[in-house]
């Protein structure tokens, strides 16, 4: 992509795009960025206003002489603008033609080096020029592509910049250590100089590890939630999974029949729990007997597969299970549980036709005493419902979601969820910049391996930030975003 960039800033070529969604709307933006931006907003409106300042203008088609529409103009002078060049923004109104036309108009201007923008290249020319760094990309290139409210808030700070503003400050005091050792180191070779000396730099490089291992234990993955949480929805037939998942779906996902055995195959949609991208599978229900068929029997081994890559097992029992009629039949299905737990995997327990159970909270007591002595599961995840009747579901959901908090760290276990969001990259760079701290302090009788070990941890920063050369990524990155951004 540097390709596109390249040569003194006269052959920059100015670059223009549809910035917002095609198609009829109260409104569309066409954004061009570059030296002749403003050569563009001449020709066609025959002013260029106050920078910053919002002014509506005639649009006037070159070559038809036409009004192609009165929209809303902004001039934004390099280099205090997204791109650091001369940007214009037409905020046209959102109708095809007018955008076709104010589109055509733009190109009509034949200036030289005028082009379409390819996709990413408005936030590439933004990096290239210094106004913003690989995080925050990759952040806004997350945060555009949020579907939840949790998906938008584990990456904002990243794409807000606090990401960078702490690296670049890690970055600064390893090249000041490093800078000051290698003073002190060349001082050493003319005067006699003790160890001592080099003290204070040791403390400042011991106590910055500390600090980044710290937000290292703290950070949170974004990529948890980008991929979204898987839940699978296990329990005997009948006991009313396809209800819970369309329930939930607030649509008919799953085929729900008094037949056992209806659900065969594991039937996956993706919901929004409390601003959680959940990816929710209905399985099968866990049974033997002479009556299974081979069909069902699959579903089963294919229910077992999907529960056990899932992080939450929401396991539902119907009334006549949890009452303890039946619950010696379960035992298959408490082992399996068992083996959740042993996983780590987060299991709720729905019991479920509260409707059917005559005091129903007294007949759960023993049921949720079972749970948690034999089973280990938390007594705040064994919730009483009725799905048919809409009962105690919302309380079982706000359980869920605390999980769902747990799972993608937005909340640590000790309720203090301050951490950072960090994707895989950027942890990894941070692990191995820690890796080089601890074998610089491991070096302090040779303080030559030190300096070179501040350099190696200092370039791992420098990757997370894009200030260290890391153009392999950017084509990965920049093409995640669209035209026009
Ligand atoms: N009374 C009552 N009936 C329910 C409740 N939830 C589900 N049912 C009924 O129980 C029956 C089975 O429901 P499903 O949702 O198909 O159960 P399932 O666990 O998916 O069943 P399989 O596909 O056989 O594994 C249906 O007739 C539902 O209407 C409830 O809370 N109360």
């Amino acid at each position: 992509m540097m390709q596109r960039l390249q040569g003194i800033s006269k052959f920059v070529p100015t670059i223009y795009a549809l910035s917002t969604p095609a198609g009829r709307a109260a409104l569309s933006v066409v954004r061009i960025s570059g030296p002749s931006a403003s050569k563009v907003l001449q020709k066609l409106t025959g002013k260029i206003p106050q920078p910053r300042l919002a002014s509506l203008q005639t649009i006037k088609h070159p070559t038809r002489s036409q009004i192609v529409d009165k929209a809303l103009i902004l001039y934004f002078q390099q280099p205090a603008s997204f791109t650091g060049e001369d940007i214009v923004e037409f905020h046209l109104h959102g109708g095809r033609a007018i955008v076709t036309e104010a589109l055509d108009a733009i190109e009509r201007t034949n200036l030289p080096n005028l082009r379409y923008a390819l996709p990413g290249e408005f936030s590439e020319r933004a990096f290239y020029n210094g106004k913003t760094d690989l995080t925050q990309l990759e952040g806004l290139a997350d945060a555009i592509d949020a579907e939840t409210s949790e998906q938008l808030y584990s990456v904002s700070q990243q794409a807000h910049g606090d990401l960078y503003r702490l690296c670049f400050r890690w970055r600064n005091k390893l090249l000041e250590c490093r800078a000051l050792l290698e003073a002190t180191i060349d001082f050493s070779e003319e005067h006699d100089l003790d160890q001592k000396e080099f003290e204070p730099i040791f403390k400042e490089i011991l106590d910055l590890t500390g600090e980044m291992e710290r937000h290292l234990s703290k950070a949170r993955p974004t990529e948890i939630l980008r991929q979204g949480i898987r839940v699978a929805v296990v329990g005997p037939p009948n006991a009313g999974k396809s209800s819970l998942v369309n329930y939930l779906a607030k649509r008919k996902v799953s085929i729900v029949n008094e037949q056992p055995g209806t659900t065969r195959d594991a039937i996956e949609t993706l919901l929004d729990i409390h601003g959680f991208p959940v990816f929710l599978t209905d399985t099968a229900g866990f049974r033997k007997g002479s009556d299974v068929q081979e069909i069902e029997s699959i579903g089963i081994e294919i229910a077992k597969e999907k529960a056990e890559k899932a992080q939450v097992v929401l396991l539902i029992l119907p009334s006549g299970t949890w009452t303890g009629q039946s619950l010696a039949l379960e035992t298959q299905i408490f082992d399996l549980v068992k083996n959740y737990k042993a996983q780590k995997q987060q299991v709720h327990v729905l019991l479920n036709k509260t409707d059917l159970v005559q005091r129903a909270s007294e007949a759960a007591s023993p049921v949720r005493k079972y749970l948690h002595q034999a089973l280990d599961i938390p007594v705040s995840n064994v919730h009483e419902v009725s799905v048919k009747n809409d009962m105690g579901l919302e309380q079982a959901l706000d359980a869920l979601a605390s999980s769902f908090r747990i799972i993608s760290h937005v909340q640590a276990e000790n309720n203090q969820g301050d951490g950072y969001g960090w994707n895989q990259r950027q942890r990894e760079a941070l692990k191995e910049c820690i890796k080089h701290l601890r074998m610089s302090l491991d070096h302090a009788s040779d303080v030559v391996l030190t300096a070179e070990e501040l350099k190696l941890a200092a370039d791992e920063i420098g990757r997370i930030t894009g200030a260290v050369n890391v153009e392999s990524l950017f084509d990965i990155i920049f093409s995640r975003f669209c035209v026009g951004k």
